[in-house]
């Protein structure tokens, strides 16, 4: 039974979420509506999370030190992680010595921390359909596998990374050094090791939101959202929609990936499920134990978003995946180097049927960091999508005068 508290108030529910970026911000939202107490953390001040957060914390969250030290003095009832880079194994003690539950599990938040950990379950555990890869630590491992099998295309990723940072394609031996370089200078945390990736030339992407909820015969069951389609660029999402169509039988082969890997992972909450498919064939790519960037979309399509979703699911409450609407979500970027930036033509961008922004408040923008996402509802999935990037256009970032 779940029994919710006052916040502020020694009855409070207290919830702690590690990282405290965009995502975050919206999970802090539905548990505030809830009256959970809410405890933001991130790497630095005012991030997006903590502006709407009972309390805020700054810490260097890969530091097992900090991170202990946090949470016994707080002693939330469940951290929520919202980044990889975690100190997980310290969570994984914590967890074990039972001063605190980690959501969805101590072990799923340290075998997502990185790729390899992910992948080795998903493909040699699991028996999952993944693309083939390798993992390497230097130049030489990496043109090694390239040579022994993966070959060309490829595809190069930090161990330890995501939103594509320091991600690329190659495409023939020219571009090995170059892939090896950009990924060393792109990890979260520095650590010279890579995946490198057969290329999988898929004819579409999707995000499988699953969740796993507790109903009311108090055991856990595993829900799905509709497939949530998206353009990626240099690896990181720039659009997104939802609800994508599938052939049945892709439909049941990625319900099915889904299904057993966040089995595997266990716990409650919600998780984004990464796959490509192309005809009827499905491989699974990775997945997040906590929302999805490209599952924003869900603000304008479904009854219960996927931020509501987790904060419901964590708590063992009732969840209910309906979708409401079709609808898109297109990325607005920074576009500049600066802090404390400004946003002309949000009357514009809002003029669009159907629009709605989410401006994440970031305090420094970079060109290349999402600073804001545009969300469309729509009577279909091809108008929405156009809505969505037109308003996302008419938001133009810039430096404060
Ligand atoms: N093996 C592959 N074959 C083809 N495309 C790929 C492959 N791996 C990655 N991609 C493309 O790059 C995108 C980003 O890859 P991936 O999800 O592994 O990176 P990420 O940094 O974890 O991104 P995020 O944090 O946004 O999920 C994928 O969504 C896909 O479009
Ligand atoms: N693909 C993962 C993802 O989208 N994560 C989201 O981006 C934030 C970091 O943004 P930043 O790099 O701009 O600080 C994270 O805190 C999370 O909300
Ligand atoms: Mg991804």
């Amino acid at each position: 039974m779940t029994r919710l508290g006052t916040p502020l108030s020694p009855s409070a529910t207290r919830v702690m979420l590690l990282g405290s970026g965009e995502l975050g911000k919206e999970v802090l939202i539905a548990l505030q509506r809830l009256g959970v107490e809410t405890i933001a953390v991130d790497r630095y001040e005012n991030a997006p999370g903590q502006q709407v957060a009972h309390h805020a914390h700054t810490i260097t969250m890969s530091d097992p030190a900090q991170l202990k030290a946090l949470i016994e003095t707080l002693k939330p009832d469940l951290v929520v992680p919202e980044i990889e880079a975690i100190a997980t194994p310290m969570l994984e003690e914590l967890e074990a010595a039972g001063v605190v539950r980690v959501i969805p599990t101590a072990r799923a938040a340290r075998l997502t921390m990185d790729r390899e950990g992910i992948r080795r379950l998903a493909a040699e555990t699991l028996g999952l359909p993944t693309s083939p890869y390798k993992f390497c630590d230097s130049l030489q491992e990496l043109q090694a596998a390239i040579d022994a099998g993966i070959g060309y295309p490829c595809i190069v990723k930090p161990v330890m990374s995501s939103s594509g940072k320091g991600q690329s394609k190659i495409d023939g031996p020219d571009d090995v050094k170059k892939a090896w370089d950009y990924a060393m200078a792109g990890g979260r945390v520095s650590h010279g090791r890579v995946i490198v990736e057969g290329f999988i030339d898929f004819d579409y992407e999707i995000t499988l939101l699953t969740v796993r909820a507790r109903g009311e015969d108090g055991g856990v069951h595993t829900h799905f959202c509709a497939p949530v389609g998206h353009v990626q660029v240099a690896g990181d999402y720039v659009e997104s929609w939802q609800p994508h169509p599938m052939h049945p039988v892709a439909l049941e082969k990625a319900q099915e990936i889904a299904r057993r890997v966040t089995s595997d992972l266990g716990g409650q909450g919600l998780f984004g499920v990464e796959l490509f498919v192309k005809g009827e064939q499905v491989w699974f790519s990775e997945v997040s134990p906590r929302p999805h960037d490209t599952g924003l979309v869900t603000l304008a399509t479904q009854w219960q978003s996927e931020f509501e979703l987790h904060a419901r699911a964590i708590l063992g409450l009732p969840v209910d995946t309906t979708l409401k609407s079709p609808g898109a979500s297109a990325v607005i970027y920074g576009g500049v180097d600066a802090n404390g930036i400004v946003f002309d033509g949000v009357q514009h961008a809002l003029a669009v049927p159907g629009s709605d922004l989410r401006l994440f408040g970031k305090p420094e923008s970079f060109v290349k960091r999402r600073m804001g996402v545009a969300l469309v509802h729509a009577d279909d999935v091809d108008t929405a999508r156009q809505r969505a990037k037109e308003a996302a256009s008419r938001v133009r970032p810039a430096r404060a005068e």
